[in-house]
């Protein structure tokens, strides 16, 4: 079969699957959450908005860090948010169920998702309290998280050139003067590492000679699964620190983390509020299958199976199926 009967195929199967999630009461149902946010340290809640529900789908990789709470914007839009490293920050970088994560918010119906992140700066330019949208990742992380649903039996390669999306990246961008108290910078170099300890003056100087600007421990694996599970992903980076390269100060600790947080925290919260209009425009209007902001994305993963469908571990294909919905005939 060529490749464009293949699309086709798959576009049709897609549009057979409508995302629903069993409310809490097992009654309510949620079918038209589109829009996921992510938070990381410091942000553990989205307040100003009306709660409806919390869930905590059972994915075939595991629980996700934190229940996700399904909230209600002033609109009447369904979003979810869900805690990164847990309510009480009990996942370490290396130990957040990145997977789970990203397998129950598509499970929901996610197809975009704002992800939040604390990161170190690597550029005089950005300041702490700076706002950083990246198109770029460096992966320092040690192989020791799970950075792929593929692999025992099913083969998938996706193409990860351009880690983020970048109509959402421009998106949030064009709202970059609705919060007078950040400034955003686009198009920079996130260097993704494995801590949990800060890097050392000499790494940190090493990662600004490579071209890096701003440092987390979190977007790896976060980025490529969401990229795996066909979910638009756009990091919203706040910096706290200048990391370890500036001789003149001392090294970054989670102290100065945290206080540039407690002021960024409420800045992101400003932020989301103010591109939110714009974002349900553009996700939550018309059917859900054929959203233009998204439509560059959904189905790209038909073209990136290595193997003959026949060729591939069956149990495997069922597992990805809670993903993929419409990618394997079972
Ligand atoms: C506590 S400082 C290091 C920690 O902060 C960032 O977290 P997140 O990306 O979830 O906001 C960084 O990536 C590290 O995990
Ligand atoms: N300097 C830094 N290095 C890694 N992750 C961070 N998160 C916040 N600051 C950081």
């Amino acid at each position: 079969m060529d490749w464009l009967t293949q699309q086709h195929q798959h576009q049709q199967q897609q549009q057979q699957y409508k995302a629903m999630t069993i409310s809490t009461d097992n009654k309510t149902v949620y079918n038209d959450i589109r829009l996921g946010v992510i938070g990381g340290t410091g942000l553990y809640q989205l307040e100003g908005y009306e709660k409806v529900d919390e869930v905590q789908p059972e994915t075939p990789w595991g629980q996700s860090a934190s229940p996700i709470k399904i909230l209600r914007t002033p609109r009447g839009h369904h979003i979810a948010f869900l805690a990164r490293h847990g309510l009480n920050h009990e996942f370490s970088p290396s130990e957040v169920p990145y997977t789970a994560n990203i397998a129950a918010l598509k499970s929901i119906g996610v197809q975009a998702i704002v992800a939040f992140s604390a990161v170190g700066s690597l550029q005089e330019i950005i300041k702490p309290g700076d706002f950083v949208l990246p198109n770029q990742i460096i992966d320092r992380t040690k192989g020791i998280r799970k950075d792929s649903f593929f692999g025992n039996g099913v083969i998938a390669h996706a193409s990860f050139g351009e880690p983020f999306h970048k109509p959402l990246k421009e998106l949030i961008y064009s709202h970059r003067d609705s919060v007078p108290e950040i400034t955003i910078h686009k198009d920079k170099v996130a260097v993704s590492m494995e801590g949990p300890a800060f890097s050392t003056r000499a790494e940190s100087n090493l990662y600004r000679s490579w071209g890096g600007d701003i440092i987390n421990m979190t977007c790896i694996p976060e980025a490529k699964l969401a990229r795996e599970a066909e979910i638009a992903y756009q990091l919203v980076c706040m910096s706290t620190d200048y990391d370890a390269w500036r001789e003149s100060e001392e090294p970054v600790t989670v102290a100065e983390v945290m206080k540039t947080m407690t002021t960024n925290a409420v800045r992101a919260k400003a932020l989301l509020f103010s591109i939110l209009p714009d974002l349900e425009d553009k996700l939550y209007t018309g059917d859900k299958d054929s959203i233009e902001l998204v439509k560059d994305i959904r189905g790209t993963m038909a073209l990136a199976f290595q193997q003959p469908k026949d060729g591939r571990a069956k149990e495997k294909c069922q597992t990805l199926a809670y993903i993929f919905p419409g990618y394997f005939t079972l």
